[in-house]
């Protein structure tokens, strides 16, 4: 059993998630209140090592009202424990769960271990499947993938996505090193693409949202 899973994300038209340099300011104030109340909805928020390195983000409820219980366990996938122990992830707004594989060096192991729940999954790279199997057994029934690129792509091609909603903002930014929504190697053959279909769209301010089921 794993929990239903919910990615989102901000992209400009061109589909970009992030500069080359890691800019990636992009949701509107609305969409922003949007993904906060997602999350207020979700029991757990998810992001790959990149993300947190490039963004310190706290991943919690701060753009809505919350009560401190509403605040959803945060996530990292990070096989070599490289999540610096002062980064606001690890911080006590929320607790933390890092999953790491087998090959994270122990002393750093030991030092999340302070701060956060470390799940060791995977021998070289964090096995996805085994660690959403250990996040239900947690208690967590609904999660929110919030990036990057590279997560994003796991995820979806491991099945392990049941909802895609994305903010369209009317932005273009170029650059074939800037991140994608989902980059990771790619599937060769569009008979071969993962499929969507789309169950709602709308506007909020000058952004446009839409949100897919993925098909089985
Ligand atoms: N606009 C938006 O909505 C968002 C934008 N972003 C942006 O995305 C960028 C980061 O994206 P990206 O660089 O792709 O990095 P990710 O955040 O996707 O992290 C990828 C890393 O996760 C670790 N990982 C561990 N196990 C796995 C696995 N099984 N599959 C995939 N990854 C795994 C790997 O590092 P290791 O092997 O060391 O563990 C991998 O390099 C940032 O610039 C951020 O600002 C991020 C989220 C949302
Ligand atoms: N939905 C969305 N829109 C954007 O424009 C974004 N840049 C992001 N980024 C994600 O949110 C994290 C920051 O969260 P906090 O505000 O620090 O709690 C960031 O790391 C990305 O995962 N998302």
């Amino acid at each position: 059993m794993r929990p239903y899973v919910i990615l989102n994300a901000a992209m400009t038209l061109d589909g970009k998630i992030a500069t080359a340099t890691g800019s990636s300011e992009i949701s509107g104030e609305e969409d922003l209140r949007r993904v906060h109340e997602l999350r207020r909805e979700c029991d757990a928020i998810m992001v790959g090592i990149n993300t947190v390195l490039a963004d310190d983000p706290r991943l919690t409820v701060h753009r809505v009202d919350a009560a401190p219980g509403d605040n959803p366990v945060r996530v990292v996938v990070d096989s070599m424990a490289r999540t610096p122990p002062h980064f606001r992830v690890l911080n006590d707004e929320a607790p933390t769960v890092i999953g790491v594989s087998e090959s994270a060096p122990p002393e750093r192991v030991a030092e999340l271990r302070k701060r956060a729940e470390v799940v060791v999954a995977g021998t070289r790279r964090v096995d996805l499947h085994l660690l959403l199997e250990r996040l239900h057994g947690m208690g967590i029934e609904r999660l929110m993938l919030e990036g990057g690129s590279t997560l994003n792509y796991s995820m979806l091609t491991g099945g392990l996505v049941d909802e895609v909603r994305v903010c369209i903002a009317p932005m273009i930014v170029g650059g074939r090193d800037a991140r994608t929504l989902v980059d990771g190697e790619g599937i060769d053959e569009m008979a071969d693409a993962i499929r969507l279909e789309l169950k709602r769209s709308y506007t909020l301010g000058e952004d446009l949202i839409v949100e897919y089921t993925v098909k089985g």
